[in-house]
Formats: C-alpha cells, sequence, structure tokens
C-alpha cells in the first residue's frame, strides 16, 4: 500500500515541545487531518483538546492508533525506544512510524530486534529550545530548519520520498543521513555543546564568591554560551546515556583542544592565542545566519517607550490587534541602550517589518536590529 500524499490520520506519542509544535504545524496546513495523541500528562492531552490541536486524548496507547498514516514518537528518548513493542500491531503497510529523538542507533537497533524497518524512517528537527512542554509548542518551531531522516534499510523508496515531501509542506527542510553518523555528528554539534553549558554553569556556582558576584557579573558573553543549560535534565540524561560512547569519544577529542589551549596561554604563545581567535571567528563568521540555515535569525526590533504602567501592554495591543504575534517582548539595559529600551522578537521577517511600520505609524521611536 502506497503512503497517503495527504494524511487523514496523525498520531503521537508525547505531546511536549517537539511533538505540540509538529502537531499545530500539521493542523496549520492539513486542517482536515485528525490528530490523536497519548502523553504521560494527562492536564497536557486536555489542553491541546482545549487548544484545538489534537482531536483525540488517549490515556494509554490504543485502538486509537489503528490506521494513522504517521505516528510520531516524541517522548524523550529512552521512552520512544520503549513504547515499540507496543506499537507494533498498530502499523500496517501504510503507516509511517517516526520518531523526533535526538539520538537515532538505539532507537534503530530496537526497530531491527523487532523486526519494524519497512515502516521506520528515524526523524530529528534540528530546532528546538531550552523550554519544554507543550505550553512552549508552536507551529513555526520547525519553519526553515533543518529536518534529519534516517531511514530505515528495509523502508521503501516511495515511503522515504512521501515522508520528505510531507516535512517540506511542513516548511521544514529535510536531510537525509544515515543513523550512525546522525550520532556522530550531532554528538559534536548539540550534544557536546550542551554538555560543556551545563558544566561552565556549574562550574561558576560552585567558584562563584560569598556573595555571589560572579552570578551577579555575569554578562552576554557567559548568558550567550550557556542558555541551553536551562533545558530539560531528563532529555539531556537520556541522550548522554544513549549517545555514550561518541560523547565521550568526542569530549576526549575536545579536551585535548582545551589543554592545547591551556598550553598556548602557559607559554605565553602569541602567534597561536591569536590564531586560536581568528580562525573560530572566521569560521563562525562563515555559517549561514539566514531562517534557512541551522543558526535562525531573529527577527527582533528596538522601540523606546515612555517608563510608565502599562507601556508594554500599549505595544503589545496595537500588534495583536493588527495580527502581529510576539515572540518575546521585555525590557534591555545595555551600553548601547543605557536608559533601556523594549526589544520585541517576531517569528518572521514580514511581522517584524510590519510591526516596524505600525509602531512608527503611533509616532514610537523604533530601530531595527
Ligand atoms: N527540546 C529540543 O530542543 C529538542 C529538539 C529536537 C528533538 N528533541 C527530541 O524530542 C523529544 C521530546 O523532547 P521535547 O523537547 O519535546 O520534550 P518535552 O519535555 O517538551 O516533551 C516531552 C513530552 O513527553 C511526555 N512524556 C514523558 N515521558 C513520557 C512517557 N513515558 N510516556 C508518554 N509521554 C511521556 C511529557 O509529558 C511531555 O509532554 C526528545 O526525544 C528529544 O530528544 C528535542
Ligand atoms: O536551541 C536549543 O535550545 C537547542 O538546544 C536545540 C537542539 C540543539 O541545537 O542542540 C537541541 C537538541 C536537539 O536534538 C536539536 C536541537
Amino acid at each position: 500500500m502506497k503512503p497517503s500524499l495527504t494524511p487523514k490520520k496523525i498520531g503521537f506519542i508525547g505531546l511536549g515541545l517537539i511533538g505540540g509544535s509538529i502537531a499545530k504545524a500539521i493542523r496549520q496546513y492539513y486542517p482536515d487531518c485528525t490528530l490523536i495523541a497519548f502523553d504521560k500528562n494527562r492536564e497536557t492531552l486536555a489542553f491541546a483538546v482545549s487548544q484545538g490541536t489534537i482531536h483525540i486524548s488517549c490515556s494509554s496507547i490504543d485502538d486509537n492508533f489503528k490506521h494513522c498514516d504517521y505516528i510520531f514518537l516524541c517522548a524523550p528518548i529512552a521512552y520512544n525506544t520503549a513504547y515499540l513493542s507496543q506499537l507494533k500491531k498498530y502499523v500496517d503497510a501504510a503507516c509511517i512510524l517516526t520518531d523526533v529523538g535526538s539520538v537515532k542507533t538505539s532507537i534503530h537497533q530496537e526497530i531491527i530486534s523487532l523486526g519494524m524497518e519497512e515502516f521506520f524512517i528515524g526523524g530529528h528537527p534540528m530546532a528546538g529550545s531550552e523550554k519544554s512542554g507543550f505550553v512552549n509548542s508552536r507551529a513555526h518551531l520547525i519553519e526553515n530548519a533543518y529536518y534529519i531522516l534516517t531511514p530505515s534499510e528495509k523502508v521503501a523508496a516511495e515511503k522515504i520520498l512521501s515522508y520528505q515531501t510531507f516535512v517540506e509542506s511542513l516548511k521544514a527542510l529535510p536531510v537525509l543521513l544515515d543513523y550512525k553518523k546522525h550520532d556522530w555528528i550531532t554528538g559534536t554539534i548539540s550534544h557536546l555543546p550542551h554538555i560543556i553549558a551545563s558544566s561552565l554553569v556549574n562550574f561558576v556556582k560552585n567558584t562563584d564568591t560569598k556573595e555571589e558576584l560572579m552570578k551577579m557579573l555575569a554578562a552576554g558573553g557567559f548568558k550567550d554560551i550557556t542558555r541551553i543549560a536551562s533545558s530539560s535534565p531528563v532529555m539531556w540524561q537520556q541522550i548522554c546515556l544513549k549517545n555514550g560512547k561518541n560523547i565521550a569519544d568526542i569530549l576526549k577529542q575536545y579536551i585535548d583542544v582545551l589543554q592545547q589551549a591551556k598550553e598556548w596561554i602557559e607559554a605565553g604563545s602569541e602567534q597561536n592565542l591569536y590564531s586560536l581567535f581568528e580562525t573560530s571567528r572566521d569560521y563562525r563568521d562563515s555559517m549561514p545566519n539566514t531562517s534557512a540555515g541551522p543558526i535562525k535569525k531573529q527577527f527582533a526590533l528596538y522601540c523606546d517607550i515612555i517608563d510608565e504602567a502599562g507601556g508594554i501592554a500599549t505595544i503589545a495591543t496595537i500588534l495583536a490587534s493588527n495580527h502581529i504575534s510576539i515572540k518575546n517582548i521585555g525590557i534591555i539595559h545595555n551600553r548601547e541602550f543605557e536608559e533601556g529600551v523594549l526589544r520585541i522578537e517576531f517569528y518572521d521577517e514580514d511581522s517584524a517589518k510590519n510591526a516596524y511600520k505600525l509602531l512608527q505609524k503611533y509616532r514610537y521611536i523604533v530601530y531595527e536590529v
């Protein structure tokens, strides 16, 4: 049986940040598709039904999961793998079973041992946040983000094509990859940075002065490199356990690099130290910073506001009544804007441009980023 190009029913197991965001995107682009979900958190399911994101909330993996065009496993990785045996009786020839987990080898191995290869295409959207849960999910999360697909060896070519087309229809950018290669690459560009961020934060916590001066004085540099230290401990514990071998090898190489930097500093090696920062600057600056690149462009503007109660609310109302959604809003204080200024972030370029024109029309002083 061929996979359907316009899915009629899609199931979710785990409806948090990623499951919720994919479900919301599907709701937007396939309004006639029935969405069903099981999550261990019943309040999440009730909320998702009340929001109109899903149609049916399931209290377990039950018969509702029969005849799905897609089943998305979106719980923390070890649970996704643990649910496969229960799902086996619900996947049929037309169904594509997929996951969104940050590690792929462990789930592929279980799929092989359960004889479910013809149904499974691993998936991993390279988008996310340090915030978890359905409440933080949004349809735009995967827009313009790379979405890695790791097809099983025995899955039909037409299923792969169909899934690629589906991912594109949700405005993400599918990239096919071997699952073992996936785990090495994400080990380096995602898992290692999370370990660095968390251990750096803990290092500061443990070496701070009695008055917590480090915590007070930590500025942009520290905050930029450690945002992801606020991510879900369960999710990252499971990633480290399941991709442990790769991460340990990568960490070893990275520690050698740190050791080298230490030696250059101790030796006062001017040329090597200059090269360290020059090379990194050039490479970092060469990374695409458009919304289609791995680093998402931020669509923001700054706006002066009078320091009075309700100032932010007035601006939020002007934008909302013109159907412009705000991603983030807050007053910032830095050297450039000593008095403090309102920073408003939007989901896309058009919203930022429209907001700019609108706020100018209302006589606000607005600065483009
Ligand atoms: N957060 C990110 O940045 C990111 C990005 C890409 C992929 N992922 C992957 O997506 C998956 C989900 O991550 P998330 O960020 O959406 O996490 P999340 O915590 O926001 O959501 C997980 C959801 O799964 C539910 N859940 C937990 N245990 C369960 C269980 N045993 N049975 C059923 N439901 C259960 C939780 O109630 C929650 O609603 C993970 O596998 C992660 O590796 C995360
Ligand atoms: O932007 C973030 O907060 C993320 O951590 C997203 C991020 C990452 O880039 O490492 C986290 C885990 C994923 O599996 C994919 C994306």
